[in-house]
């Protein structure tokens, strides 16, 4: 069981925009704009998906830390905040606990 969270990979890849392209491979990553940012995404999406159809369970973990690794840096790179994430995360959460609420009334 790991403490390690979303938020501190986000404080760590917010920690790396703006610095040198040569520092990390997260800054260079940032560097290369929004679009570099979503390619990788996808082609780590890919792979995730690969190793689910595989059922490679030992490969999903990894490509899946690859995907969310890369979606935290196309957050950055497209100027939303993680929170803004989980924010809509929740009112999504909210609202099917509502319509829950609502189907019992109805039945
Ligand atoms: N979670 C990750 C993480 N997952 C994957 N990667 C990197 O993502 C890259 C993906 O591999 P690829 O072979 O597809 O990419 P590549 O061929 O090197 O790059 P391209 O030429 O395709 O752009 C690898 O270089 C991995 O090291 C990551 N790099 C960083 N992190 C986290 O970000 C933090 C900051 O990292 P640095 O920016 O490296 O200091 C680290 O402490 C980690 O917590």
């Amino acid at each position: 069981m790991t403490t390690f969270t979303l938020d501190d990979l986000a404080a760590l890849v917010d920690s790396r925009a703006g610095q040198p392209p040569d520092t990390s491979y997260t800054a260079k990553l940032l560097s290369e704009g929004p679009a570099k940012a979503a390619k990788k995404l996808g082609e780590e999406a890919v792979e995730a998906a690969i190793a689910a159809v595989q059922g490679d369970r030992k490969a999903l973990t990894s490509e899946a830390a690859d995907v969310l690794y890369h979606l935290i840096v196309t957050l950055k790179a497209g100027g939303v905040p993680l929170s803004d994430v989980m924010a809509e995360l929740g009112r999504r959460t909210a609202q099917s606990g509502l319509a829950e609420k609502a189907a019992r009334r109805h039945t």
